[in-house]
Formats: C-alpha cells, structure tokens, sequence
C-alpha cells in the first residue's frame, strides 16, 4: 500500500487564512507576546516562525528574548507585566527552558485567558473535565488533520506514544473526549510495537528519531507524526516514513505535516483568547 500523505502545510495555511480574516474584523488586534529565554537554536527558529506567522495574521508581535543567566524573579516579574499589559492578549513561554528555571512556576503566572498554550492549570483541568478552554496547541493540530481526512475516531482505537504535558497527555484527553478508545505508551512500556500494532490511530510523540517503524504499524493506520529531529540529512521524525509509507493508510511527514499545524493552532488561540477577553 502507499499511504496518503497529509500536507500539514496546505491545510495550516487554510486555518491561518480564515484566523487572519477574522482578527481583521475585530476593532483592535490580538496581541502575542513570546518569551524566549537563552538562545537554544531550534527554540529560535519556531519562535521567529510564531512571530513571523502572528504579524502575517494581522496580529501585534510583542517578543521578549531573555537572557539564558535570568534568575527566576526576573523572569516571573517580565511574566507578570504581559500578564498586566492590556495590549498582550496571549502569553506563550517557549519550552524548554535553562535548567536553573523552574518552567511549571512561571506558566502559573500567566492568566489562564492569555493562556494560548493551553499549559495553565486552569487550562489542563478544563480539558481533563472536558470543559471548553484553550487547548495545547499540538494536539489541537492533530486533531484537526484527523478532521480532514474524515477520520472515524468514536470507538476507534487510538495509541498515543509519549506522555508529556505539552503533547502526550493532552492528545489523549482530546481523543477521548471524541469517543475513541485510548492507550499511553511512554518509555516503560513494554513491547510498544505490539501495542502500536493495534491501532487505527497511532500518534507518535517521543522525541526519538525513527522509533516506529513498519513493525509496529496495523494495515491501513493513521499515523501521525509529532517528533521533530535535526539531523545531518535534514529534519526527520519519531517514525520512519520510508517504510512506514509501504504499510499505513495515511502518515504526516516531516517537515509540513504536525509542525505548521502547531503554530496554525497557536494563532487561533490567540484569537480566541483575545475575542473572549477583549481589548478594552
Ligand atoms: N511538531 C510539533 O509541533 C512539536 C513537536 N514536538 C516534538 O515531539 C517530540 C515529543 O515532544 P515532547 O512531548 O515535548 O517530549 P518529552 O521529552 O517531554 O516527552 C517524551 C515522551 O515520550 C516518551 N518516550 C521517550 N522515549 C520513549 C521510547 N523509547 N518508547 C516509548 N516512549 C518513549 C517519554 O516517556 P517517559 O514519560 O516515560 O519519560 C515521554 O512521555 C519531540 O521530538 C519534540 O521535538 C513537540 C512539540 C511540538
Ligand atoms: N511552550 C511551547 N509551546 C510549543 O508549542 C512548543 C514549545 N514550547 N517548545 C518546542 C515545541 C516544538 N514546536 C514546534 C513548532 C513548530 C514546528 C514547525 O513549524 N515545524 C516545521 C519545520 C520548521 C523547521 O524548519 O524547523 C515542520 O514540521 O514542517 C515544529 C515544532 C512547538 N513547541
């Protein structure tokens, strides 16, 4: 079989279309301010993708690059005052952070309406309860691309591989809230082909290199790649799309399947956030 492969990119670009349409009918614009703190060279690239993509939807660009040495209280006093200004309606902390930060104490500080990542207490508990709120922008990306295929999720079975708060868990709470039936796969999981195997959906967040291969692919599956690697033959993900092809239905590539999306999802939520809490 030689699966389809989802173009992320095309249906990215036709979200931010429709976003940038909408915050042109809005009387003031959405403000977004990321924070990067250091220079990890791949938090820069999809921190100036964010902002470049931002601009282009028509909304205002407010960046904060800190320096890698920032102690904890001055990274929390620089949260604090996007968290005060009226014109930031949506606070993005890029992860990771310098070791010597503690990154769960200052996303608390940002309040859960300017929450466009979906990484607040607030945020996470609303999804946990299946309550509306903003939502990670990841998973909120996946799920749009199952959408688009026409991907029957309720009574599906859906493997997640990777269990991080920024990914892993939020994907399977967003599956289970559409009826599929969901397991969590994480590094102690015993035999992880053989329960790859069983799923109609299998997404893959692990964060190594070629994790799945063909053998751990049911005929016909949906695959959706998250991870994301730099290698010295260019970016690849956690599954091998070579072989893979020959045996799912559907895969995302790496570049311009996941990826695009996540920053796609991150500007809806920055409309979202700001029509919900206008600009006064
Ligand atoms: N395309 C995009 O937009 C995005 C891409 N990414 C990429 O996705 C990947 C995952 O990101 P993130 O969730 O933040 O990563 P984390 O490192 O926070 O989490 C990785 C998860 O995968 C699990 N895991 C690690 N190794 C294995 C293994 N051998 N078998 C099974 N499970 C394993 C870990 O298990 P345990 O909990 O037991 O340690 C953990 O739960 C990365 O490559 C990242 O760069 C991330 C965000 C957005
Ligand atoms: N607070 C926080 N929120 C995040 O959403 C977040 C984060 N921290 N830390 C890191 C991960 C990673 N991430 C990506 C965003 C875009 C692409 C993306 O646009 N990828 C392009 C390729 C871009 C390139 O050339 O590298 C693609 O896959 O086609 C990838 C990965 C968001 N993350």
């Amino acid at each position: 079989m030689n699966a389809l492969v989802i173009d992320g990119r095309a249906v990215a670009a036709g979200v931010r279309a429709r976003v940038a349409r909408e915050v042109a009918t809005l009387p003031t614009p959405p403000g977004l301010a990321t924070v990067l703190i250091g220079d990890d060279p791949a938090s820069a690239i999809y921190v100036r993708n964010k902002r470049r993509q931002c601009a282009e939807a028509g909304m205002r660009d407010l960046h904060r690059h800190l320096p890698g040495e920032i102690t904890q209280e001055a990274a929390a006093a620089v949260v604090d005052e996007l968290a005060s200004d009226p014109q930031v309606t949506g606070i993005l902390l890029q992860l990771p952070l310098p070791p010597h930060l503690d990154a769960a104490a200052l996303i608390e500080r940002i309040p859960p309406e300017k929450d466009v990542d979906g990484l607040t207490e607030r945020s996470t508990g609303r999804l946990a309860l299946g309550r509306p709120g903003l939502r990670p922008c990841t998973p909120e990306g996946v799920m749009v691309l199952l959408d688009e295929i026409g991907a029957v999720l309720e009574g599906a079975h859906t493997v997640v591989v990777g269990r991080s708060n920024l990914v892993g868990k939020p994907m399977a709470q967003l599956l289970l809230q559409r009826n599929a039936t969901v397991t969590v796969c994480h590094s102690r999981t015993r035999d992880l082909a053989a329960v790859c195997r069983t799923a109609d959906v299998l997404v893959v967040a692990a964060g190594v290199p070629r994790l799945i291969g063909e053998d751990a692919v049911k005929p016909g599956a949906i695959v959706l790649d998250v991870g994301i690697h730099r290698t010295e033959n260019g970016l690849c993900g956690d599954v091998d799309t070579d072989t893979v092809r020959e045996i799912a239905g559907v895969v995302t590539p790496v570049p311009g399947g996941v990826g695009p999306m996540t920053i796609a999802m991150l500007l809806q939520n920055t409309l979202t956030a700001a029509r919900e809490n206008p600009i006064t």
